[in-house]
């Protein structure tokens, strides 16, 4: 049993993270308690639970669903989840939902610069994370329950007795710039760029910055939850491994001023304020948590012969649609790794590919693209659009003599979905689109020679 672990408060909570504890394991059934003696033992709801705390199931997945995709935990908690007080319309307006809440855009690649910090854009003010959070692209319905959104945000702002519950989709967040402390209702996650925390449907949670402010990537996933692929040949190890998945232990704060709780769901934004912290929960057992994952421990596997391979030998996590291999959404990087492939052209090779890809770089350069794509920025390659390498990264490839190489100190990642994204209006709009993209294929002359 884990021994306690308190929250700090929220002011103190946005300043450098303390050693956190975890437990390891994707899909485990973990159990944790913040008190010893706080969980119920042999039974899941007692007449009265220990210590007089109130137990809450909180389920993920049907409960008929495969033992394998099962997903729910035990909650036990000071109040229910219940105890909130009326909701209210809250006008977020740009975080847009679904392929309803995006514009048509052309069938061009599209590009992004950095999206700009807050401190960056003279006169704004200060941003939580919430009020920060910009959809890019989005597909499917979130009350279909399927397709997924792209989202930057980037905040300055701790999010002060506020708290966020998306009963839309999963929350996978991909930091780009600064760390993040994550307090949610199974406790705290700390996670920095290199890093990715998995929010579960449904699971409260705030965010606050390490150091002031943060940039990142997020998807929400409106489809089926975020499971590690099958392996087929490569056997039982490789890839990502369960075990470097980490839950957090059990943690709760004391109650205080109301809290601000915003609920999304069907696409909109709702606020309450309640008296009660929805951070009290003292013990919990199952296996449906937040957790987080060190993108260093990925085993990457590739070409030690000759053609580069297909990208989904990258893939961390999956979400699944219904048709068998077809995902709603892969989340895919591109670590550090060594290219050995004999006369080959090593780069992603010129493709048009009916899954549609959307793009961002934490850090370095990506070989395709080494100029013009650059840490946290993001690409769009939707449904058949034509993409690969720039101009330059091709004379360079197709030329340079073939030694082992070590693609280091860069990390991109690509959430791929097999439903075509429509960008929102402030993706095309809001004045970080790179209007000259399509510029870096330009150079890509006819120099064919008939023998
Ligand atoms: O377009 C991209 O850069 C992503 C990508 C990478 C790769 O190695 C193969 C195919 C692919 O779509
Ligand atoms: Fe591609």
């Amino acid at each position: 049993m884990n021994a306690p672990e308190t929250l700090r408060s929220p002011a103190a909570s946005a300043t450098a993270p303390s050693t956190l504890r975890y437990q390891g394991g994707f899909g485990n059934q973990f159990e944790t308690e913040a008190i010893p003696g706080a969980l119920p033992r042999g039974r899941n709801s007692p007449q009265r639970a220990p210590m007089d705390l109130y137990p809450e199931l909180l389920s993920g997945s049907a409960f008929t669903a495969p033992r394998v995709e099962n997903r729910r935990t035990w909650l036990y908690r000071r109040q229910p989840s219940v105890v909130t007080g009326a909701f209210h319309a809250y006008e977020q307006p740009f975080w847009t939902s679904g392929a309803a809440g995006g514009v048509a855009a052309p069938p061009d690649p599209l590009r992004w610069h950095p999206f700009p910090m807050p401190d960056e854009q003279p006169g704004a003010p200060g941003v939580d994370f919430v009020d920060s959070l910009k959809t890019l692209v989005s597909n499917g319905d979130p009350d279909a329950q399927t397709g997924m959104a792209a989202l930057i945000y980037a905040f300055n702002r701790p999010m002060t007795r506020r708290a966020l519950m998306n009963a839309d989709g999963e929350m996978l967040i991909v930091p780009q710039q600064g760390g993040l402390r994550l307090t949610t209702e199974m406790g705290l996650l700390d996670v920095v760029p290199g890093e990715i925390a998995l929010v579960p449907r449904g699971v409260t949670f705030r965010v606050e910055a390490h150091d002031g402010a943060a940039r990142g990537y997020i998807c929400e996933n409106y489809g089926a939850a975020f499971r590690l692929p099958e392996l087929g040949p490569i056997g039982s190890n490789g890839l990502a491994n369960p075990r470097d998945f980490l839950a957090p232990v059990a943690a709760h704060e004391p109650d205080g001023a109301p809290y601000e709780v915003i609920r999304k769901t069907g696409g909109a934004l709702w606020r309450n304020a309640q008296a009660v912290t929805p951070f009290n929960v003292v013990a919990w057992h199952g296996n449906l948590t937040p957790l987080k994952y060190d993108t260093a421990h990925f085993m990457t596997i590739g070409s030690i012969s000759f053609d580069h391979p297909d990208p989904s030998i990258f893939t961390v996590l999956t979400s699944p649609s219904d048709t068998p291999g077809t995902a709603n959404c892969d989340f895919v990087i591109f670590p550090p790794r060594w290219l050995v492939q004999e006369d080959t052209f090593r780069p992603p090779w010129y493709h048009r590919n009916v899954m549609s890809e959307f793009m961002g770089l934490i850090h370095g350069q990506y070989d395709a693209k080494p100029e013009g794509f650059r840490p946290g920025g993001a690409s769009l390659h939707n449904c058949l659009v034509p993409h690969g390498p720039d101009a330059d990264a091709f004379e360079a490839a197709s030329t340079r003599t073939l030694t082992p190489q070590k693609l280091d100190h860069t990390l991109a990642f690509m959430f791929e979905s097999r439903w075509r994204f429509r960008p929102s209006e402030w993706a095309l709009r809001g004045g970080a689109l790179d209007a000259d993209y399509a510029a870096c294929w330009g150079g890509l002359k006819d120099k064919f020679k008939p023998a």
